[in-house]
């Protein structure tokens, strides 16, 4: 039976998103991000086994940018996909990924001092049994621990903080306030958040003895809002498929239709878990995966040379995968959003994202949905497609 590998590269976007105008980053639209474009622009970048795919393709076609060192003529299923849920979050990317484009307008946190309101603030101080949170602003995670970690370690009050996107995160130390503790304070205090349309609230773990030196440490941990339909995990679990999330995958399904959970320290664990799993999957089984590192480790920090390192890596991994698969098997590459490391700011950036696809010969898909995605993948397994969407293969 044929198998569905469906890989998201996390913030890898190829530019030209048709909505780019109504996103910022410091108050200033997205109009004219592009991640992968920019990086390759920057500084030479070499990506050949998903160039092969069709990715110099997909960008030309999403952006009209021609990226320097990419351009072979596709041999795999490429093209490129917009968005439409209101949201350029992870959640957001890939609900509609997997068919379900969100339906309400999430609730974001105002960057005004305080940014969260006092029965938020209640709350996590009620749960953590503390008299007070630090922070309590838009920021940027490794800069907000440098900034509050030295007086969380004196008072243990925990750091919270949000971004543009539809967020509460909290840092605190892992052992000095507890990584077991700040867990139990994301998980309790999510479902008040969730009532609000808040995303996500995060346990952002470090560790370290002085602004110098603090780091933040891989336990990190999202408590996801459940997505209000029925995703392709859904649709698989109730066809008694068997069903596998590699990385955060879990996290942002909320657990739900999931049989095999793969974490890792890094994202060089979890390219370790999809190439067992390009060997290992059963017939007729569904794998997602996340790589995350791209988003969370450069493109957040807008580090284009280590951006740019990290999609060469990943372009081997992506080699030795493909080298793996079976006959029927059906892979796919794609983005949940756009975080281009050349740009002002330090959020996402609404993009077009890459949809590269091996397994099914040469195929050119053009301008398609997020959407169209899940329901690709279903059609390919044999299942029936969500409710949003249509199948391009
Ligand atoms: O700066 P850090 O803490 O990495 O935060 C980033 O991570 C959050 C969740 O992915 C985003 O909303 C963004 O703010
Ligand atoms: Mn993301
Ligand atoms: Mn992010």
């Amino acid at each position: 039976m044929s198998r569905a590998f469906l890989i998201v590269m996390d913030s890898v976007g190829i530019g030209g998103a048709p909505d780019a105008a109504q996103f910022f980053n410091e108050g200033k639209p997205d109009t004219g991000a592009n991640t992968v474009g920019h990086i390759a622009q920057a500084q030479p970048l070499a990506m050949p086994n998903l160039d092969r795919l069709g990715l110099g393709a997909a960008i030309r076609l999403a952006s009209g940018l021609d990226a320097p060192g990419f351009g072979q003529t596709p041999q795999g299923l490429w093209g490129a996909a917009s968005e439409i849920s209101q949201g350029k979050d992870t959640p957001s990317g890939h609900w509609e990924i997997a068919g379900v484009p969100v339906p309400w307008d999430w609730h974001y946190f105002p960057d005004t001092d305080p940014a969260f309101p006092p029965e938020v603030t209640a709350r996590i101080c009620e749960i953590a049994g503390v008299d007070g949170i630090l922070g309590n602003c838009h920021a940027s995670g490794t800069e907000v621990i440098e900034r509050f970690g030295e007086k969380h370690l004196r008072t243990g009050q925990p750091i919270c903080y949000t971004s543009v996107d539809s967020v509460l995160q909290i840092a605190a130390h892992e052992e000095a306030f507890g990584l077991d503790r700040l867990i139990d304070l994301c998980q309790r205090l999510a479902p008040m958040l969730h009532d609000m349309r808040v995303g996500r609230c995060i346990a952002r773990p470090f560790i370290g003895t002085s602004a110098a030196n603090f780091k933040r440490t891989p336990n990190r941990r999202d408590f996801a809002i459940a997505p209000p339909d029925d995703t392709i995990f859904d649709i698989a679990e109730k066809a008694a498929r068997v069903t596998h999330a590699i990385g955060k995958i879990g996290d942002i399904f909320s657990h739900r239709g999931i049989s095999h959970l793969h974490k890792g320290k890094s994202d060089a664990d979890l390219a370790d878990h999809l190439i067992r799993l390009a060997d290992e999957a059963e017939g007729g089984s569904l794998t997602f995966a996340n790589f995350v590192e791209f988003d969370s480790n450069f493109g957040h920090r807008r580090d284009v040379p280590g951006y740019a390192a990290q999609l060469e890596w990943f372009d081997v991994v992506a080699g030795q995968f493909l080298d793996r698969l079976r006959p029927g098997d059906l892979a796919i590459f794609t983005a949940d959003h756009g975080n281009d490391p050349t740009w002002h700011g330090t959020d996402h950036t609404r993009e077009r994202v890459p949809v590269l696809g091996a397994g099914l010969g040469t195929r050119a898909v053009g301008q398609v949905g997020f959407v169209d995605i899940g329901a690709s993948v279903m059609a390919h397994l044999g299942l029936p497609p969500p409710k949003k969407g249509r199948s391009f293969l």
